[in-house]
């Protein structure tokens, strides 16, 4: 348990009937951290993120916000966050600005803020076309923009960056990174550990309702980085030296030394292994 802990989920389960979508999940996440919530097609991350915007209630456990239960205090914790669907729902014949004067409006967000997550996430000069004409892109830039209208302390994101360019994409990772260097906590679901790796403080691997996995992206790397290394002999020969056993280490040492390696590689971390492995996914 963490002493900072802004979100605290404790032996949290959701059944659906008798299937336990979430099945015992304990997480806490940190006031002002960027935390990725990764795992395979039904692993429950939506399930979870459902609980926290108080979709869904849980059928064991507990959940808090800032130390306020997310059922039996719900009123005080809906104004305190902003949710980012993984599906749009903005109305097509509306403007972009006009959207989100709509949803300001249940929010007493002052006109100008509009303008000012408009400008924020690239969208000011689509702002007054319909956006029926809008690309995907531009429709998950103006979820992002509308969650942040009434500057939430706690946002959540499904999915944030499907469908964006490069540069779209990145938009939403320096907007990201900045709330949370306002003091915002941010819990994001992604299937892209490269996004994960250069935004989160930290990521948690869910497989069937369960974490799997939960540390800093650079700790998951190191912790499962393969310490082998690849070599191709002068002769043509190939060997493979592990860097655990005294024995690799020697040989390595002795092929090197003789100037008689013609290549070497070390391996990369395989994120695509690591979680396949994690989330018992492999094929042996
Ligand atoms: N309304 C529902 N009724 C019955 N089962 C559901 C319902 N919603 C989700 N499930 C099941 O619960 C499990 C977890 O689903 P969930 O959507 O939380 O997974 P996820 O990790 O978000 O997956 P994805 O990456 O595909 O979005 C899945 O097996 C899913 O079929």
């Amino acid at each position: 348990m963490l002493s900072d802990a802004m979100i605290r989920i404790a032996g949290l389960r959701v059944l659906y009937g008798a299937f336990a979508a979430v099945d015992g999940l304990d997480l806490d996440i940190r006031r002002g951290e960027l935390f990725g919530l990764l795992g395979p097609n039904g692993a429950g991350k939506s399930t979870t993120i459902r609980v926290l915007i108080g979709q869904r209630q849980p059928s064991g456990g507990s959940v808090t916000i800032g130390g306020r239960d997310v059922v039996r205090e719900w009123a005080r914790i809906k104004p305190i966050f902003g949710y980012v669907p993984d599906r749009e729902n903005h109305f097509e014949e509306f403007t972009g600005r006009r959207n989100l004067e709509f949803f300001g409006q249940l929010y007493n967000v002052p006109k100008l803020r509009v303008t000012q997550v408009l400008k924020m996430v690239e969208l000011d000069e689509a702002a007054d076309l319909q956006v029926r004409g809008y690309s995907l892109g531009m429709r998950k830039k103006l979820l992002l923009a509308r969650a942040l209208l009434h500057e939430p302390q706690v946002l959540y994101l499904d999915e944030p960056t499907a469908n964006l360019d490069i540069h779209s994409a990145e938009v939403v990772h320096r907007i990201l990174r900045e709330r949370v260097k306002m003091g915002a906590t941010i819990i994001l679901t992604t299937h892209d550990m490269d996004e994960v790796e250069k935004i989160c403080d930290r990521v948690g691997i869910m497989a069937r309702g369960k974490l799997v996995a939960l540390d800093s992206p650079l700790a998951l790397k190191q912790q499962h980085t393969e310490r082998k290394v690849d070599v191709i002999r002068d002769d043509g020969a190939r060997f493979v030296f592990d860097m655990d056993t005294p024995a690799g280490r020697t040989d390595l040492a002795a092929l090197i030394t003789a100037g008689r390696a013609l290549s070497i590689r070390t391996r990369e971390f395989d994120f695509h292994a690591t979680f396949l492995k994690l989330t018992g996914l492999a094929f042996d």
